[in-house]
């Protein structure tokens, strides 16, 4: 598995795993970021002492831990305490019977402020520990003592508020790499676009292949973000469409200073063949995970083969990757901020960082003022179309390029966002199936009415070439 990450160091400590396997094993599933339902075989790649624990403080390990049988690597902070004070009782991993920790309670130390604390602290005081290596930009300054508070959300990750400057995303399933959440922020920062935030500290395991682990940036404090105030909207009958062209608008400066900031490629025929074959793969592989795909099938893989069809040249750029309205930040002054450029998280991280059009992200967006409109009773379809219409026209009027005059890429990359949402809500939200179900059905009837491409059109199987690695969606 190419993705797989390997620490044989002398900080993979059997005999620590060895005492915890039980109880680790009954805890991660249970975990909302943990990807699996059932956690069967560990093993413990890398465990450092942050600190040591005594009979007058807890003691904070940080761990890496390889997960069978997918290979998944999860970063996991764990508290040791002799007792559990009543506060921490939901941090309960378990009381450890052997080995080296035995007597003690093992917990969640995300959830214990004083922990979280001393996590800050690292980042305060760049430096390495073992195979870890704390960073800060240089710039912002972090006063000691904001008092910490785990962020009560569903997530993907893990995230601590400190203080209401600041927030820490403690990556859950990590893999080599540079996350894109550190790099494109990064980038955007480094092109002083206001619509990301900059990145102020963050960590990372330097012991093998480099791997990011948390990310500390600024907290804005009030924001609501794009769902909540969609939502909040639609149940008051409110036309939301000046924020969707704002939301246009901050899409396409976000994309301009991607494309500013890092390489570009040009898709010729052979890449946009294999776009759509990526896609076509993507769908195949949702049908067997989510049935009620079936029926649907036939019918958008027309769009996809539509898509290899269509020979126009296109540009590739960096991209959010999973963009939709939770991503989306209004700040009590009324200005949109985006977050969470980690891209798709089921994703494997190299394909995360390849190069797409930004029509991938327009079409995320569109599918989440869809995916808005169908939770609200009654439906809403045409709050949902208006909010389109001004999406993409705010998005035109800041790119100088309306992603509506592409609709055979836009159709495809709303397809395929459709199809991974069925498979996302299979797992984590089976009650919202119907969702993406719903514009599955929609999509396919709509490509049901396309015109077949012409037999000289047809797409080759194989490319011939693919100029580069990095440059293949
Ligand atoms: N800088 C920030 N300021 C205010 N709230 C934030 C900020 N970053 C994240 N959040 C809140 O935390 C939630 C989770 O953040 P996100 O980066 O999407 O985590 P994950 O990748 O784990 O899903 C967001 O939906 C948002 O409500
Ligand atoms: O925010 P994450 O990076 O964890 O993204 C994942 O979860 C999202 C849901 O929280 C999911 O988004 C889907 O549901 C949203 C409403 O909750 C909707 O606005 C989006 O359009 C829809 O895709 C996202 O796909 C998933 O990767």
């Amino acid at each position: 598995m190419p993705d797989a990450v390997t620490r044989t160091g002398p900080t993979a400590r059997p005999e620590l795993l060895a005492s915890l396997d039980p109880l680790l094993r009954a805890w991660l599933p249970r975990q909302r970021w943990f990807a699996g339902r059932t956690a069967p075989a560990l093993t413990l790649l890398a465990a450092t002492d942050l600190l040591p624990a005594t009979a007058r403080q807890p003691g904070l390990i940080h761990a890496l831990l390889r997960v069978e049988p997918t290979q998944d690597t999860y970063q996991l902070l764990l508290g040791v305490r002799e007792s559990l004070p009543p506060y921490l009782a939901p941090a309960l991993i378990g009381h450890v019977t052997q080995g080296p920790l035995a007597g003690r309670t093992v917990y969640e130390a995300l959830l214990d402020p004083r922990l979280t604390d001393l996590l800050l602290e690292r980042l305060r005081h760049p430096g390495r520990l073992d195979g870890l290596r704390f960073a800060h930009d240089g710039e912002t300054p972090i006063p000691p003592g904001l008092t910490p508070c785990p962020l009560d959300a569903e997530q993907s990750n893990s995230s601590i508020i400190y203080g209401d400057t600041f927030i820490l995303k403690v990556f859950r399933r990590v893999t080599p790499g540079l996350n894109p959440d550190l790099e494109l922020q990064r980038a955007l920062a480094d092109e002083g676009c206001e619509r990301a935030l900059a990145p102020v500290a963050w960590f990372e395991s330097t012991d093998g292949d480099p791997l990011s682990l948390g990310l500390l940036q600024p907290y804005l404090t009030g924001a609501t973000d794009g769902w909540d105030l969609a939502l909040g909207e639609l149940s008051k009958g409110q036309d939301f469409r000046h924020e969707a062209h704002e939301l246009g608008r901050a899409t396409a400066e976000i994309h301009l200073a991607l494309a500013h900031a890092l390489p570009t490629v040009t898709l010729g025929r052979a890449h946009t063949v294999q776009l759509a074959q990526s896609m076509k793969d993507r769908l195949d592989k949702a049908v067997q995970a989510v049935p009620a795909l079936h029926p649907y099938a036939p019918a958008l893989h027309t769009a996809f083969d539509a898509l290899a069809a269509d020979t126009t040249p296109r540009t590739a750029q960096r991209v959010h990757g999973d963009l939709h309205l939770g991503q989306c930040l209004r700040s009590p002054a009324g200005a949109w901020s985006v977050i969470d450029f980690e891209g798709e998280p089921s994703r494997p991280l190299p394909e995360r960082r390849l190069p797409h059009p930004p029509a991938r992200d327009v079409a995320g967006m569109l599918r989440s003022f869809d995916y808005a409109a169908r939770t609200n009773r009654p439906w809403a379809p045409d709050w949902a179309r208006r909010c389109r219409d001004a999406y993409c026209a705010g998005y035109a009027q800041a790119a100088g390029d309306d992603p509506r005059t592409d609709p055979v890429l836009l159709r495809a990359y709303e397809t395929d966002k459709a199809v991974y949402e069925a498979v996302y809500e299979a797992h984590h939200r089976p009650d919202w199936l119907s969702i993406p179900l719903s514009a599955i059905e929609r999509l396919a009837t709509e490509a049901s009415g396309m015109p077949r491409p012409r037999p000289g059109d047809a797409a080759p199987q194989h490319p011939m070439s693919t100029p580069s690695q990095e440059a293949t969606p």
